[in-house]
């Protein structure tokens, strides 16, 4: 080693506002990835800021820092009280809030349910899902006033769609949320704002609330879920709502009347180990369904809402994926097929940059939560100069100490993206030399996080986006309606809203034409 640990105080960062709430106030009304961009700019990729009640946290989007935290470290990181404890509110006992030995096992159970062969065969549902949505957006702007093009919620039928394909190819269970905008959906119900109430614009008192979560005994933290503001209330709604529909679907299967290769069945297999220190229990397995609807449906619709959004903003693009499809069309038909193979989707290469881009442009999760079970050096792969102009390429971190990935900075870095990362440009991806991933698990992003903790889903979140994509692509034009205003806010995910219309809650308007 050529320089002496540095420790968090040596570390630059923006200076903090208040003892009580450090950044994070601020951090929670700005637009997502906004403060993050300009710190990168004044400090570099790593930076110190300091959280509520004077916490000093390490924030870093290098891709060195990155792949030891959330990969080669293994289990030395987890993701602290305050969000482990959130999300045991709304998922229970789910692999979301396990670690090290019981976080493997629940992913030896789950991984058999995300294979690449059996995603392969949701193609079709995800492929009849969107023509029932194309057929609904044609509906729609037949009966409106110009005929040929009206303005779409496209977030709210995005998400409604994706939780009712999700419903049959995880459960073989028709939620029947898109037809009747999910009024006499249960589960509809407790979905409907969850994000917004429980994670947008945060009081002050709930910020400093949480972070003194870390000296409470896990007696009292219990008791959060009994609090009567509208985060913990309709968190604990979801919970209950999500175990009694899994409970419902697990006996509903164990009574013989369903049964297939759904995400559920598989899962209900694989748990049958003779060796019962590798089963899952019920409350795991009901829990399970819990965190599947959490992160199997709203994460692709909102990546696909703000891909919508930058196409909108580049007509051009737009027009080059349906020269794509239509090539991609000809082929089938010369084969004989009738719709699209997933072999089709994938030989689509731009369609598939774009895709790559617009994950890497806007990713839901922003920011990754981490804190260390241990005393460890963080490797750097671009130094950084230190408060005494020390010139460092690692960092040492103590036990209980928090981080930040910065997932929405390292995914817009210029020494890796190059000089035009804060453009939008799907081409790059088209001419990157670099093939498979160094980082993450796909495409070199962080957008599906790295290492035991990545998202299981991320093949199903690209082929659904895939199918959808291709569909809504080939019928519709989109553009931003005039004097609309998008902004990006945090709740958990990135948001979409407008700007003037905050109290309407998530919405990405767009402007959709039919293909002539
Ligand atoms: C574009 C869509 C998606 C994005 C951007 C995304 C992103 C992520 C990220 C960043 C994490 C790591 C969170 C953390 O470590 O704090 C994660 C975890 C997870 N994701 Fe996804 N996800 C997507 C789609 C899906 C889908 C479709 C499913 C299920 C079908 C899914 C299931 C999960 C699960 C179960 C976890 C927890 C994994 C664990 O703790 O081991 N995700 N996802």
């Amino acid at each position: 080693r050529n320089s002496p640990p540095y420790t968090l105080k040596d570390i630059r960062g923006p200076p903090s506002p208040s003892f009580w709430l450090g950044i994070e106030k601020v951090f929670h009304h700005a637009l997502v990835g906004d403060l993050e961009f300009r710190w990168v700019r004044e400090y570099g990729p790593t930076w110190m800021a300091k959280g509520c009640l004077g916490e000093e946290v390490l924030w870093t989007a290098d891709p060195h820092a990155l792949q030891y935290v959330f990969h080669t470290s293994g289990y030395k990181f987890f993701k602290g009280i305050v969000l482990d404890k959130i999300s045991h509110l709304t998922t229970g006992d789910s692999m979301a809030v396990q670690d090290s030995v019981d976080h493997q096992r629940h992913r030896k159970i789950m991984n058999p349910a995300f294979g690449a062969a059996q995603l392969r065969s949701f193609l079709p549902a995800f492929r009849r899902s969107a023509a029932r949505l194309s057929q609904k957006w044609k509906e729609t702007i037949q009966l409106g006033e110009k005929t040929d093009s009206c303005i779409i919620n496209v977030e709210n039928t995005l998400s409604r769609i994706t939780l009712d394909v999700f419903g049959e190819v995880a459960f073989d269970h028709r939620f029947g949320v898109f037809d009747n905008n999910g009024e006499h959906s249960e589960l509809a119900q407790a979905f409907n704002n969850l994000y917004v109430d429980s994670s947008l614009h945060p009081p002050s008192w709930d910020l400093i609330f949480k972070a003194t979560w870390r000296y409470l005994p896990r007696s009292v933290l219990s008791c959060v879920k009994y609090l009567p503001t509208k985060e913990y209330r309709h968190s604990s709604t979801f919970l209950q709502t999500a175990i009694r529909t899994g409970k419902a679907l697990i006996s509903e299967k164990a009574a013989g009347k369903r049964s297939g290769k759904d995400i559920m069945s598989i899962l209900l297999q694989s748990n049958l180990s003779e060796d019962t220190r590798f089963r899952l229990s019920d409350r795991e397995m009901h829990s399970q369904i819990a965190v599947l609807l959490i992160s199997g449906h709203s994460t692709t619709s909102l990546s696909l809402t703000w891909l919508l959004y930058e196409l909108s903003k580049h007509p051009a693009d737009q027009r080059r994926i349906r020269d794509e499809i239509k090539a991609a069309r000809a082929l089938a038909e010369a084969r004989g097929d009738d719709d699209l193979l997933p072999s089709d989707l994938n030989d689509m290469s731009f369609t598939n940059a774009v895709i790559k881009e617009g994950l890497r442009f806007h990713p839901i999760v922003p920011t990754l939560i981490r804190e260390a079970k241990e005393d460890c050096i963080i490797p750097l792969a671009q130094p950084i100069e230190t408060k005494s102009g020390k010139i460092v390429q690692e960092i040492s971190i103590l036990k209980g100490q928090g981080i930040r990935g910065s997932v929405c900075a390292y995914n817009r870095l210029k020494s890796v993206w190059g000089e035009d990362a804060d453009e939008w440009n799907p081409d790059r991806f088209l001419h990157s030399k670099k093939e498979g991933s160094s980082l993450g698990v796909f495409s070199n992003l962080m957008t599906f996080s790295a290492g035991n903790r990545a998202c299981i889903g991320w093949r199903f979140a690209i082929l659904e986006m895939q199918a959808l994509l291709v569909e809504l692509i080939e019928n519709f034009e989109y553009r931003l309606p005039e004097g609309v205003e998008i902004t990006r806010l945090y709740a958990g995910f990135m948001i979409p809203m407008v700007a003037s219309k905050i109290d309407e809650g998530v919405q990405m308007p767009l402007q959709v034409s039919l293909v002539n």
